[in-house]
């Protein structure tokens, strides 16, 4: 051994080892634990037979008699844990393992060559020689032909990996070969093998993974602290790693994650991804981010808000696992609403108004329009005009109503119908405030116009030195985080603007427009936040779904274009898995009584559902009691999921659509995907009368679907009866029939 007892031993897990550990029993967990806790002390005890690899980085230490440690020697005293393997398995040479640094990443990788080899032959190769790898035949093709090894390697492929890339025969081959080579290696593969080209796969997969400065693969210290090698920060994260106390992505950021949330910004960023890429898990660390480089205090000085409250309550539970206590006390949690309520109360003016929800609101217009026989437009046009235009854009007169944008709000308005609007709006709402009732809208309006007049005085303040509150009259944040941006209106962003100096790191916004659930949309300059250029950037790696759920929620979108929060367009390019599962289920049913078979039979196929890994999800709430009065019956504990999430943790979940944003589960089932239900048959009528409006209530409808396929972490199963939703292909349907071909008899319930 050479390392001697010159500075403090540094002990680090490398990605993928922790799995290892994780899958020992607790006594031998347990011996790691006091293996790595010993050997930082000193390496060269007696009792950890220390062994190197003659004239290589690799070491194996003793764990127990049972098994070993396999170490590599990254710098004097530097070691990265790479593996914990029975005894058997190591081979005491550890010809087995091959490392390296990676040339494109500069990401330190180290192959298990003998699993590799398995992978490929699809059973144990034979003891004598772990790495053997079958020969390739010349005249069969295998996957990887048309790429030369250049190619594979600039895309940042293991070279030690491609005599068995060479070898790769089938899909099978290649699945079972990526689930144990580097991730980028099989980031690379699988993209090529899903037909992307050369440059689109260096484009989408490598270049964001590349490293900012030339890589020296000689150079451990650098790859060592390289984002790409993923490894334990500290000691508490290896810790809890063996006290199984630990959630993965708290500890291993990919590192495209890791560029997004260790980084200054000039100003604001906005983080965008499809569903699973770890957009609330970078925005946490995000926060911790922020929260490690405050000034002492015991004041919030960063906010971290999201749309509703429940997606709030999991942001603070997950802080304060991520970040600890003392860190996480400096961030005031809060859903968006509820600080435009605390805002509103501070000023003590509406104390006393009762709030009423969009439903509530919308009853109330029309009731209004009842009485006076009004009939040029309807109650959803004028409830969405009043929310979108009139307080959207803090229109507080009849001349700010004039100048007001209408982009995005359908059919256009005579100068005589906007006179007509405004008069109907403002009547509205003095009814509103002669009842002490009003909404959650003009909550919101009314925090905004609150803050944009505190922002004006701290601003007069601080241009007149002399005046006196310019000492104490200060921006409530210096930082806000938002998750969900999708949902936040346009007033919420004025609101949040003015709550935070433009300047670094102002704000950091994630969201994914793919999965817009309420009518809000916004272009983020009109606003006054910039995240033009190197300011946005996009994750595309699910961490939640496998290639077979992600590929047909995909399909789901088929046909509709998403905003990017400023005016441009968003796509979910590039959106992949390297996980693999059972492909989705797609099936249909004549009647809503027969696709009850479905949803209990999917229930019973797939056993063992009753602990909180599975969830029905419907479309409407009537459709919840009934699935869970049909399971009731069946013997099946069933749990609705309301606006504070699932009920209890166990049984199995059921919700509409909108319930299931922020949660996930093993197993979905998505019931009632029929035509009529999805999208709803009430928007029909805009067809017509307007088509602009129409297409948005669609996309909505569609995005709910979307959202509850992508729920689903290992398998998806989508039911209908009658006619299927039409945004299920027949492809996906699994159909061979055209969509007129479908059973016209079918009885569709409502
Ligand atoms: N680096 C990582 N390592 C391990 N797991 C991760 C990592 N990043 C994300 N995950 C896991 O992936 C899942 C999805 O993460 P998260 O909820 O942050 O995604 P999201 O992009 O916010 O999803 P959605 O848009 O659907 O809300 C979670 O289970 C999370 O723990």
């Amino acid at each position: 051994m050479t390392a001697t007892s010159r500075g403090p031993v540094i002990l680090q897990i490398l990605d993928r080892a922790d799995k290892e550990i994780l899958a020992l029993s607790r006594a031998d967990a347990g011996a790691v634990y006091n293996f790595q806790s010993k050997f930082r002390q000193n390496p060269n005890a007696r009792g950890f037979w220390l062994k190197q690899l003659k004239g290589s980085r690799l070491y194996s230490a003793r764990v127990t008699d049972a098994y070993r440690a396999i170490l590599l020697n990254v710098g004097d005293q530097h070691f990265l844990l790479v593996s914990v393997r029975h005894r058997s398995d190591v081979y005491d040479d550890l010809d087995r393992y091959s490392y390296q640094i990676n040339r494109v990443t500069g990401g330190i990788e180290v192959i298990d060559l003998a699993a590799v080899g398995n992978s490929i032959v699809g059973r144990l190769l034979p003891a004598d020689d772990p790495t053997a790898v079958p020969p390739k035949t010349a005249e069969i093709p295998t996957l990887f032909d048309s790429h030369t090894d250049q190619q594979l390697t600039d895309l940042g492929v293991a070279e030690p990996l491609l005599p068995s890339i060479r070898r790769l025969l089938t899909d099978d081959d290649l699945l079972r070969f990526v689930d144990c080579v580097p991730a980028l290696t099989a980031d690379v593969l699988l993209a090529l093998n899903d037909g992307k080209t050369f440059d689109e796969v260096l484009d989408l997969v490598t270049t964001p993974v590349k490293a900012d400065e030339p890589v020296d693969t000689e150079d451990w210290a650098a790859a060592s602290a390289s984002p790409a090698t993923q490894v334990t920060t500290d000691d508490s994260a290896l810790q809890a790693i063996l006290a199984e106390s630990f959630a993965r992505w708290q500890v291993f950021l990919h590192p495209t994650q890791r560029k997004v949330v260790d980084h200054p910004y000039p100003g604001s960023a906005r983080v965008s991804g499809g569903p699973g890429t770890g957009k609330t898990i970078v925005a946490l660390h995000r926060v911790r981010y922020l929260a490690e480089r405050l000034k002492a205090g015991k004041d919030k000085p960063i906010l971290l808000t999201t749309f509703n409250r429940n997606l709030a309550a999991d942001l603070r539970s997950r802080l304060l696992d991520l970040a600890g206590a003392e860190l996480s006390a400096r961030v005031d949690i809060v859903n968006i609403d509820k600080l435009a309520n605390r805002i509103v109360n501070e000023a003590g003016t509406d104390t006393k108004r009762r709030v009423i929800n969009e439903a509530e609101a919308l009853k109330r217009w029309n009731a209004f329009l009842l009485e006076l026989g009004e009939r040029r437009f309807d109650a959803e046009f004028l409830n969405a005009e009043w929310a979108h235009v009139v307080l959207g854009q803090a229109a507080t007169t009849r001349d700010e109503y004039f100048r007001a944008r209408r982009v995005g709000r359908g059919k256009s308005i005579t100068r005589e119908q906007r006179d007509a609007i405004w008069q109907l709006t403002e009547r509205f709402t003095k009814q509103l405030d002669s009842e002490g009732i009003w909404t959650w809208r003009q909550i919101a309006a009314r925090a905004a116009r609150l803050e944009l007049d505190r922002e004006t005085r701290i601003l007069e303040a601080n241009n007149d030195e002399s005046s006196a509150t310019g000492q104490t009259l200060r921006y409530r944040y210096q930082h806000i985080v938002v998750d969900e941006a999708q949902d936040l209106s346009p007033t919420h962003w004025r609101l949040l603007r003015a709550m935070t100096p433009v300047g670094p790191d102002d704000m950091f916004i994630v969201g994914d427009t793919h999965q817009r659930l309420y009518d809000n949309q916004v272009a983020l300059s009109t606003v006054g936040i910039n995240i033009r250029g190197r300011r946005s950037s996009r994750l595309t790696i699910s961490y939640r779904t496998t290639r077979e759920i992600l590929k047909a929620a995909t399909q789901l979108l088929t046909g509709e274009t998403y905003d990017d929060l400023d005016g441009g367009t968003d796509t979910l390019n590039g959106y992949r898995s390297l996980l693999h599962g059972a492909p989705p289920i797609f099936r249909g049913a004549p009647t809503w009584g027969q696709e009850r078979g479905l949803i209990i039979g999917q229930l019973r196929a797939w056993t063992n559902t009753s602990d909180g890994s599975a969830a029905v999800c419907v479309p409407t709430k009537e459709y919840v009691a009934e699935v869970i009065q049909w399971l009731t019956d069946d013997g099946i504990q069933a749990v609705e999921i309301g606006p504070d999430g699932p009920a209890r943790p166990d049984g199995v979940h059921v919700g509409t659509m909108h319930r299931f944003k922020g949660l996930e589960y093993q197993r979905v089932i998505i019931a009632g995907a029929s035509d009529g239900l999805v999208p709803r048959r009430a928007i029909d009528r805009f067809r017509d009368t307007d088509a602009k409006r129409y297409q948005q209530e669609r996309a909505r409808d569609r995005s709910r679907l979307f959202v509850a396929a992508t729920r689903a972490r290992d398998d998806l199963a989508v039911f209908w009866h009658g006619n299927r939703s039409p945004f299920i292909s027949a492809s996906l349907a699994g159909l061979t029939v055209s969509s007129d071909d479908q059973s016209s008899t079918m009885e569709l319930r409502h």
